[in-house]
C-alpha cells in the first residue's frame, strides 16, 4: 500500500491519469491525497470532479480557494469569471450529488501516525498544530451543514480582517481562516496577510515571508503538503514543508509525490509526457 499526494489538479485530468498510472495507483491498496484546486482555468473541470467522486473511497482531499468558488457559484452567490471553467459542473445532470460531496471535504487533514498535514496554502506561523486543526474543523463543519453553508460562502469572499484574533466571530472569524488556509502565501510572524503578492518566495513586502519561512512557526516539527502557490514551482527549502502546485495551468507540470518516500514524479501540461524520472525528493 503506498500513499501518494498530488498538486493542484485545476481540471486537468490526463496529467493525474497518466500520474496515477506511472505508480500503478491501486484504488483497493493505495490511497492519493489531493492539496485542493480540484478544478477550474483547467479543460475538464467536470470530468475531473466525476473522477475524483468515483475514486473518493481512496482520496483524502482537502478544499482550495477555486473549489470554494465553484461552491459558491453553484449556490449562485458569486457569478462565474472571465476564464472560470466551472459552468459545465454547474450544468451537468449529477451537479447536486458533486457538490455535495465537494462540500464535505476537510480544510486541512492530519495523519497523526505520520505527523504529517495536507493543506491547500498553508498554516499561519502563529498558529500551533492543535490550534489550525481547531480553526479548519470550525469552517468544515459551516460548509458541510445544510442551514450553514449558503451564509459562510456568502461571507467568504474578501480580505479582511487581515490577521486572526481570537475575539472574531462569525463570518469574519470564518473568512480569516478560510484564507489562511486557503489564499495565504506571504504573512509576517503574527500572521498579517498580504494576499495580493502572488510571484515568487524572495519577492516578498518588507516585514513579510512566505508563511513557512518564519523561524516563530509554531508548526515546524510537523510535516506539511500544500498547494496554490504555481510561483514557487514545487521548490520550498524548508525541512518537511513540500510545496506541490507546480502550475498545470501555467504551462508547467503536474506533480506526484509518494509522501513515505519522497519521490516525486512530474507531466508536463498539457501533454501527458513526463518531464523527470521518479527523483529523491528532499526531506
Ligand atoms: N475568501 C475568498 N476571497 C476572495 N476570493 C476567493 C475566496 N475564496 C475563493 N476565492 C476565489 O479564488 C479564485 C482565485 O482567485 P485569484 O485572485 O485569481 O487567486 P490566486 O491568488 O491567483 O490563486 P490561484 O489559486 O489561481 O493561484 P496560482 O498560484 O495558480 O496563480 C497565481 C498567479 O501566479 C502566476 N504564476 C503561475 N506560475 C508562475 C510562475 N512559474 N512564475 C511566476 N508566476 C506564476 C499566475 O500567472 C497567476 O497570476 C477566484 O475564483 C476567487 O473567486
Amino acid at each position: 500500500m503506498a500513499t501518494y499526494a498530488v498538486g493542484d489538479l485545476q481540471g486537468c485530468l490526463e496529467p493525474l491519469k497518466f500520474l496515477l498510472e506511472r505508480v500503478a495507483f491501486d484504488p483497493a491498496n493505495d490511497r492519493l491525497w489531493l492539496v485542493g484546486d480540484l478544478v477550474n482555468r483547467g479543460p475538464e473541470s467536470l470530468e475531473t470532479l466525476r473522477y475524483l467522486h468515483g475514486l473518493r473511497d481512496s482520496l483524502v482531499c482537502v478544499l482550495g480557494n477555486h473549489d470554494l468558488h465553484l461552491l459558491a457559484a453553484g449556490s449562485n452567490i458569486e457569478r462565474l469569471k472571465k476564464g472560470d471553467t466551472l459552468r459545465e459542473i454547474l450544468e451537468a445532470p449529477d451537479r447536486v450529488d458533486l457538490l455535495d460531496w465537494l462540500r464535505r471535504q476537510k480544510i486541512m487533514h492530519y495523519d497523526e501516525h505520520r505527523d504529517m498535514v495536507l493543506v491547500h496554502a498553508g498554516i499561519p506561523p502563529q498558529w500551533t498544530l492543535k490550534k489550525a486543526l481547531k480553526c479548519a474543523a470550525e469552517v468544515e463543519s459551516a460548509i458541510a451543514d445544510d442551514n450553514r453553508y449558503i451564509a459562510y460562502l456568502d461571507g467568504m469572499y474578501g480580505n479582511e480582517p487581515v490577521k486572526w484574533d481570537n475575539e472574531l466571530t462569525g463570518v469574519a472569524r470564518l473568512r480569516v481562516i478560510t484564507n489562511y488556509f486557503t489564499r495565504m502565501r506571504f504573512c509576517t510572524a503574527d500572521g498579517k496577510l498580504d494576499l495580493k503578492s502572488k510571484e515568487g518566495a524572495d519577492t516578498a513586502l518588507p516585514g513579510y515571508k512566505p508563511w513557512f519561512a518564519h523561524k516563530e512557526r509554531k508548526t515546524r516539527d510537523t510535516k506539511i503538503i500544500f498547494g496554490h502557490w504555481a510561483a514557487l514551482e514545487g521548490k520550498c527549502d524548508e525541512p518537511g514543508v513540500f510545496a506541490l502546485d507546480t502550475g498545470c495551468v501555467w504551462g508547467g507540470a503536474m506533480t506526484l509525490m509518494n509522501i513515505d518516500t519522497g519521490e516525486r514524479l512530474t507531466c508536463q501540461c498539457p501533454s501527458p509526457t513526463p518531464l523527470t524520472p521518479p527523483v529523491a525528493a528532499k526531506r
